[in-house]
């Protein structure tokens, strides 16, 4: 589990990025952090990764201080960074360097996702596109088989048929052990993924809500025309006509359109 009490964070004496910031991450979820730019969600991935350390509360993972950065707590995270930098290796080279760091690292597992994305294994990785080294990085963060696994946008760069891909791996490589972390402001690609909706804004969690809870409370509908209905929530028009939210009133669980939620949340317009 990841524990989060009374953090806050400052990169300077004036802004305070959180206000005493309480949230739990358990495992044999997929969470999707979202939330507007700059609200602070790469502030909050590295407090969780020890990259920055809270400047009051404190944050665990599985007992462990992130900020110590022990040797235990380096194998059960692995991250994969919106912008990173992969050393001037061969794709074979650079997993023998890199796999020992962590103890349940799969090389077969790794082999089936690069065959899949069709990359291979001795090219270097000054030859590969952006799309592909992060295909490598997602094909290894996998592969690590961490307890916790980290990924800031991870489908930018990806092609429409690698985002499909990568949508299936994710899927065959969850465990029941294991807390996934995603953001993304690309929520369609993510959509059918996440198991668990938080929304980040000003300095606090506006909603933290397992999607099926979601899907109990609220009815997500695409029309043709405008609905001029007092049981409507939210509503926006879309390319092809108005997606609307309302209270579920039915004992089915529809489909959750998370960026419709994102966008209503926002705009206050849901108490859930
Ligand atoms: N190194 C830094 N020094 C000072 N302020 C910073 C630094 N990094 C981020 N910030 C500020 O902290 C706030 C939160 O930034 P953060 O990068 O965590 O947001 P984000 O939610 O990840 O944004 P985005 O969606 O754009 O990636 C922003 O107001 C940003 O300007």
């Amino acid at each position: 589990m990841i524990k989060i009490q009374s953090m806050e964070y400052n990169y300077s004496k004036k802004i305070n990025i959180f206000k005493d910031m309480n949230l739990e991450f358990s495992s044999g979820k997929i969470y999707g952090l979202l939330g507007k730019n700059g609200v602070g969600k790469s502030t909050l991935i590295k407090n969780i990764t020890g990259m920055l350390f809270p400047t009051k509360g404190s944050c665990e993972v599985f007992g462990l201080t992130p900020g110590k950065r022990e040797v235990k707590f380096l194998q059960y995270l692995f991250f994969v960074p919106e912008e990173y930098h992969l050393p001037n290796l061969t794709i074979k080279e650079l997993i023998s360097v890199y796999k020992d760091f962590y103890p349940k690292f799969d090389i077969d597992q790794f082999d089936a996702y690069i065959n899949e994305f069709n990359i291979s294994k001795d090219k270097r990785t000054t030859e590969l596109s952006l799309g592909q080294k992060k295909k490598i990085l997602i094909g290894f963060a996998l592969s690590a088989n961490t307890k916790v696994l980290i990924m800031d946008e991870p489908t930018n760069g990806l092609d429409i048929p690698s985002k499909i891909t990568f949508r299936n791996m994710i899927k065959d490589a969850f465990k029941e052990d294991r807390i996934v972390i995603i953001t993304s402001h690309q929520v369609r690609d993510l959509d059918e993924l996440i198991d668990t909706v938080i929304i980040m804004h000003d300095g606090q969690i506006l909603l933290n809500l397992d999607k099926d809870d979601i899907a109990n409370k609220l009815q997500f509908e695409l029309s043709d025309n405008k609905k001029d209905d007092a049981a409507v929530l939210y509503q926006e028009k879309v390319s092809n006509g108005f997606a609307s939210i309302q209270k579920n009133t039915s004992d089915i669980l529809g489909y959750v359109d998370i960026e419709l939620l994102f966008n209503a949340v926002l705009a206050q317009k849901l108490k859930l």
